[in-house]
C-alpha cells in the first residue's frame, strides 16, 4: 500500500512491518503495485539528506503510534555498473556505501570513516541480501549512494576501482540506511537499472522499463522475506506523510 491510502491490511500485533522508501512518486507507485498490502511505501525525495529526513520521520511516527517497523528498504531506479547490472535488470545491495562522503585532495579520496567521523557504509543482513538477490534474479554487490549522478567514463571507472564489485549507484540508499541504523533497524536496498553508470546520456535512460522491473521485483519480495526469516506485515494505520515528493 502507499502511505496515506488508509487501512488496507489487518493489524497483526507483534509482527514488525516493512517500510519501503523511494525518491519520487512514480517509484513509490511502481513498488506499491508489486508489493500490495505487504508494506508501506513512502516517496521521501531525491538525495541522501531528503531520504534520511523522510525515513527518520516515518520511523519515529510509527514508533510513537505503537506500530514500529521491523525492516526498512531503500528502492527505486538507479544506474548499473557494467557488466553485472544492465538496463532493465535489478540490483540488491550487499553493502550500502556513501561513495562521495569524505575528503577529496590531490592524493585522492578519503572516506569519512578514515577521517575519524562516523561511517560511510551500512551492511544489510547478509542472509537477507542473498535471499532477495536470488528471489529477484538480481545482481548482488555494493550499491553506491552519490549526491551527484556520475556523468563521465572516468568517474565511473574511479568508482568501480574504489568499490570492487559495485553493481549500482543511486542517490538515497545511505540516507535511508542512516535513519534505519539510528532506529536500530535492519536495512536493504533494491534498485532497478534505468541507465548505465557512465557518460551522461539522459535520453538513453529507460525509466519505464526500470519501473516495470521494480514492480516485478517487489511482487517477489514478500515471499523472499518469508524465506529469509524476516517476518514483516503491512501496517494498517500509516497516515499520509507530510514529506511526499514526486
Ligand atoms: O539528469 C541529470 O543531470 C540529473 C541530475 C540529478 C538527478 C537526476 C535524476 O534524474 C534523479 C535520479 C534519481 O534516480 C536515481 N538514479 C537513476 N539513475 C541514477 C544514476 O545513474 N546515478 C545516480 N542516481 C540515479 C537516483 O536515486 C535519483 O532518485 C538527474
Amino acid at each position: 500500500m502507499t502511505s496515506g491510502d488508509g487501512p488496507t491490511a489487518p493489524e497483526l500485533p507483534g509482527l514488525p512491518g516493512l517500510l519501503v522508501v523511494t525518491a519520487v512518486a512514480v517509484e513509490r507507485d511502481a513498488v506499491a503495485a508489486g508489493l500490495g498490502a505487504a508494506g508501506d511505501v513512502l516517496a521521501g525525495g531525491v538525495g541522501p539528506a531528503a531520504a534520511a529526513a523522510a525515513t527518520a520521520r516515518a520511523l519515529a511516527r510509527a514508533e510513537a503510534e505503537g506500530r514500529p517497523y521491523g525492516l526498512v528498504v531503500s528502492a527505486g531506479i538507479g544506474g548499473g555498473f557494467a557488466p553485472d547490472a544492465p538496463v532493465g535488470s535489478v540490483a540488491v545491495a550487499s553493502a550500502i556505501v556513501a561513495a562521495d562522503l569524505g575528503a577529496q585532495t590531490a592524493d585522492g579520496f578519503t572516506p569519512v570513516a578514515e577521517l575519524g567521523f562516523g561511517t560511510s557504509r551500512h551492511v544489510p543482513p547478509p542472509g537477507l541480501a542473498k535471499t532477495l538477490a536470488a528471489a529477484l534474479d538480481a545482481a548482488l554487490g555494493p550499491v553506491l549512494t552519490v549526491s551527484t549522478v556520475t556523468g563521465t567514463a572516468e568517474r565511473a571507472a574511479e568508482l568501480a576501482a574504489r568499490h570492487p564489485g559495485a553493481v549500482a549507484e543511486a542517490m538515497e540508499g545511505f540516507g535511508v540506511a542512516e535513519a534505519a541504523a539510528a532506529a536500530g533497524l535492519p536495512v536493504a536496498e533494491i534498485r532497478a537499472v534505468s541507465n548505465a553508470v557512465g557518460p551522461r546520456d539522459r535520453a538513453a535512460w529507460r525509466i519505464g522499463e526500470a519501473l516495470a522491473a521494480l514492480t516485478r521485483a517487489f511482487a517477489a519480495v514478500p515471499d523472499a522475506l518469508a524465506r529469509a526469516g524476516t517476518d514483516v506485515r503491512g501496517q494498517s494505520t500509516a497516515g499520509r506523510s507530510e514529506v511526499e515528493h514526486g
